[in-house]
C-alpha cells in the first residue's frame, strides 16, 4: 500500500478544464473526504484515481498521479489498477444475481475458482461490510431483494472481495436513510486502517464525523487540504471558511 500523489494534475473535457493544477497527497490507510459545491470537480478527480474517465470521450489529462510503483495515468494494465482501486457509487448497483455471486464476482474474474477460497472471501468481505450476520443464511437470495442500505453495503463488500488497497466512494450514502447511513459510516471507520479511502460527500457533518483529512475543491481547484479538525475549526483560506459556514454552495 502507498500514498496516492497527484502532481500538477489537470483534466479537460474537450475545451473545458474541470481540474486545475491539483497537487495533493492522499495518505494510505486514511479516509479523505472531498467536499465542495456541485460541479467543482470532486467526482472527476475521484474517477481519475481508477481511470473511470477513460470511458468519456475527449478527456485530456496532464500531470501525474502515482501510487507507489503504479503510474495511474500511464499504466495500460487497467485490470491491475481496478483490482487495487475499487469504487462504490451513489446509487447501490448490485448485479442481478445472488448475494454470494455478487461478492464472488470480482475474485472469479481474477481467476479464483476454488469453492473454499471463494467461500472464505465472501464471508470475510460480508463481515467487513457488517452484513454477514444479517445475510449468512440467505446467501443465495437475489441481491435485488435487499433494502437500499443493505445493497450499498453489499456493493462495498463486492469491492472489498478483491482486496483492494484503495476504495473510492462517490456520495455513498446520499440515497440512504439515516440508519443505513450510520451503518455505512461505522463500517468505513472500521475498514479504514486497512485501506486508503477517498469519499466524495456533500454532507459536511459526515466528513467531520468519519474523515481523517478533508480536501476542499472550488471551480476545479484544490483550495485547501488538511486534517479534518483543522479544516473545520481553523481553515486557512477564507473560501474554505465561507463554504463550511454555509455562506455559499
Ligand atoms: N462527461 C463530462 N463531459 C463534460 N463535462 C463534464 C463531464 N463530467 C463532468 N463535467 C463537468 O466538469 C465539472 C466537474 O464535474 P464533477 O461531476 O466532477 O463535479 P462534482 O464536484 O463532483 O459535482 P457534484 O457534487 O454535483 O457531483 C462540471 O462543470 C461538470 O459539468
Amino acid at each position: 500500500m502507498a500514498d496516492i500523489v497527484a502532481t500538477n494534475f489537470n483534466l479537460f473535457y474537450g475545451d473545458f478544464q474541470a481540474l486545475k493544477d491539483i497537487n495533493m497527497t492522499l495518505k494510505e490507510r486514511q479516509l479523505t473526504a472531498f467536499i465542495g459545491p456541485s460541479g467543482c470537480g470532486k467526482s472527476t478527480f475521484l474517477r481519475s484515481i481508477n481511470r473511470m474517465n477513460d470511458l468519456i470521450e475527449n478527456v485530456k489529462i496532464t500531470g501525474s498521479l502515482i501510487m507507489g510503483d503504479l503510474n495511474i495515468i500511464e499504466t495500460n494494465k487497467l485490470s491491475v489498477l481496478r483490482k487495487r482501486v475499487g469504487m462504490v457509487f451513489q446509487k447501490p448497483n448490485p448485479f442481478s444475481m445472488s448475494i454470494y455471486n455478487n461478492v464472488a464476482y470480482g475474485p472469479r474474474t481474477h481467476g479464483i475458482r476454488q469453492r473454499a477460497v471463494l467461500d472464505e472471501l465472501v464471508e470475510k468481505s460480508l463481515r467487513s461490510a457488517a452484513l454477514w450476520d444479517e445475510l449468512k443464511d440467505n446467501l443465495h437470495k437475489s441481491a435485488l431483494s435487499l433494502s437500499g442500505g443493505q445493497q450499498q453495503r453489499l456493493c462495498i463488500a463486492r469491492s472489498l472481495a478483491v482486496e483492494p488497497d484503495v476504495l473510492l466512494l462517490d456520495e455513498p450514502t446520499s440515497a440512504l436513510d439515516p440508519v443505513s447511513t450510520a451503518k455505512i459510516e461505522e463500517l468505513l471507520e472500521e475498514i479504514k486502517t486497512e485501506h486508503t479511502i477517498v469519499m466524495v460527500t456533500h454532507n459536511m457533518q459526515q466528513a467531520a464525523r468519519i474523515s481523517d483529512r478533508v480536501a476542499f475543491f472550488l471551480s476545479g481547484e484544490l483550495i485547501e487540504m488538511g486534517d479534518t479538525y483543522q479544516i473545520f475549526s481553523q481553515p486557512q483560506k477564507e473560501k474554505t471558511s465561507d463554504y463550511i459556514t454555509g455562506r455559499f454552495g
